[in-house]
């Protein structure tokens, strides 16, 4: 059910066509990449889909665990829009581990726009459902 070697993640495969097509780095506790969106990803004219600002957040979040070996669902999440993000400008995204409890893995992530403020935050808890290794 959770096999991912079609490796055809939306976010993260290089091989999706319509995929995001997203590289991340880790730098401590900090898993980052960045994006920049183009006028198939907008909702309102000129702005970055509230969902796909959502999805980032999800992805980063679920980079830094893959990172460290664990393979989590995303079994909830909290995204507050502060600012809209506009298309055709790199964005920065993090993720960083707030704490974790057996299964139960707990994440924050932002997203900053060119300049630094920050244009969205979420949390999330995830499940762990197997080993990634
Ligand atoms: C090719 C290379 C690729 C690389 C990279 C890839 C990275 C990945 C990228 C991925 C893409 C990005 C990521 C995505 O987009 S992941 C996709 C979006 N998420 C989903 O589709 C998840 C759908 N949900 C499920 O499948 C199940 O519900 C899961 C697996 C999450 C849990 O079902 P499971 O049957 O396993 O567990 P359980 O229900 O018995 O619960 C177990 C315990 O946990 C407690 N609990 C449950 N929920 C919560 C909660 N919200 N807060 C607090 N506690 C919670 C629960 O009460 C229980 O506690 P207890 O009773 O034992 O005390």
């Amino acid at each position: 059910m959770f096999r991912r070697s079609d490796g055809m993640c939306f976010a993260c495969s290089p091989r999706n066509p319509i995929g995001l097509h997203l590289e991340f780095s880790h730098e401590g506790d900090i898993c980052r990449t960045t994006f920049t969106a183009g006028n198939e990803h907008q909702g309102w004219d000129g702005v970055l889909h509230g969902g796909l600002v959502t999805t980032l957040l999800d992805e980063a979040m679920a980079q830094w665990l893959w990172h460290r070996g664990v393979a989590a669902m995303t079994a909830e999440m909290l995204t507050r829009f502060s600012l809209p993000v506009p298309v055709g400008v790199p964005v920065t995204v993090e993720a960083w581990k707030e704490g974790c409890r057996g299964r139960l893995w707990e994440l924050s992530a932002r997203l900053i726009l060119p300049g630094g403020k920050v244009a969205a935050r979420a949390t999330a808890k995830f499940l762990t459902v197997k080993e990634n290794g």
